[in-house]
């Protein structure tokens, strides 16, 4: 495991805000960790990134415990958490160049991660005119400049517009491959289900779920959200082709998303018998229903 925690517990006075909490991160996973705002989610990183002393349990990263080998531990992580910390008035490049002086990094690691984040084309323009993505990828970019083994970020997708959403997934995508882990925490179901490998899900400081994204979707099957011109109709045809229909209601049905194919032949099936199909999109489940289908499979 990369990440290991044991009884982790932390308190803000007498506010306990984190809970024995046991976190695995395995190596070379995306690690999506997952909890509505103010679960304790930059708590606990604080905690990974010794920010902030755990009041209880233990915390071992790299196979090693944190508090006796602090140094050479976060010589290994890079880290992004709130605002990324940039020179506005200076070009990416040269945000970039800086700290690799100070890390004794060439012009080329600061050249392969420009285009890592694909911020090539952009390197020379000031990073206060950079978008909120950009700005982002730029972080994550000097988050990596020391060639670390773990990446761990904290809300890196809060704010940004959906294109700049899917290119931080597709980004930690690319740093996975590179044989790294990365630990993401996000507040979104649906953001987590598309990049995450392992999921780690907290409410009120405590561990509710923790597995593979597989083992996540075998509680928490997605539907597919069907509205049409007769529900009742289309209910009938779909379950007379062996389909399982999960709700009826008058404006809309949902059925129980197996494949982007099976929502291909739904759509045909339903098209080809005369029933007007106006939407028909997969929907995921928000936390608060995930968290009633975790406290039922428990
Ligand atoms: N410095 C602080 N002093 C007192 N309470 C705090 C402090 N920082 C956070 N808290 C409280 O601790 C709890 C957990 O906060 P935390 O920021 O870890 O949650 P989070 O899951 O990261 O949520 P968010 O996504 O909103 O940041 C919240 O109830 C918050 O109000």
């Amino acid at each position: 495991m990369v990440i290991r925690t044991q009884g982790l517990s932390f308190s803000f006075g007498n506010q306990q805000v984190v809970k024995s909490l046991s976190l695995e991160v395995p190596a070379g996973s995306i690690y999506g960790f997952l909890g509505p705002n103010g679960a304790g989610k930059t708590t606990t990183i604080k905690m990974l990134l010794n920010l902030l002393q755990a009041s209880e349990g233990s915390i071992q990263i790299f196979e090693k415990d944190l508090q006796t080998n602090r140094i050479e531990i976060l010589k290994q992580i890079g880290s992004l958490i709130e605002q990324p910390a940039i020179y506005q008035h200076l070009t990416g490049k040269e945000n970039l160049m800086n700290r690799a002086m100070l890390l004794q990094v060439s012009e080329e690691r600061v050249n392969d991660m420009l285009n890592l984040v694909q911020l090539t084309s952009a390197a020379g323009k000031r990073a206060g005119q950079y978008s909120l993505g950009m700005k982002q990828r730029l972080g994550i970019a000097l988050a990596l400049l020391d060639d670390p083994k773990l990446l761990i970020l904290d809300e890196p997708t809060n704010g940004l517009d959906p294109n700049g959403i899917i290119e931080i997934r597709e980004l930690m995508m690319r740093i996975v491959k590179e044989g790294k882990t990365v630990f993401v925490s996000s507040h979104l179901l649906s953001e987590v289900e598309k990049m995450a490998t392992h999921v780690g899900i907290i409410n009120h400081g405590k561990m509710m779920f923790q597995g593979t994204i597989t083992d996540l979707q075998n509680i928490s099957q997605p539907h597919i959200y069907i509205e049409t011109d007769n529900s009742v109709d289309a209910a009938n045809l779909l379950k007379r082709n062996q389909i399982d229909i999960a709700e009826v209601e008058a404006n809309h049905l949902l059925v129980p998303f197996l494949s982007t194919q099976q929502m291909g032949t739904i759509n045909t099936l339903l098209v080809q018998n005369g029933i007007t199909v106006y939407t028909i999109n997969k929907q995921y489940k928000d936390l608060e229903k995930l968290f009633l289908d975790i406290t039922k499979s428990n």
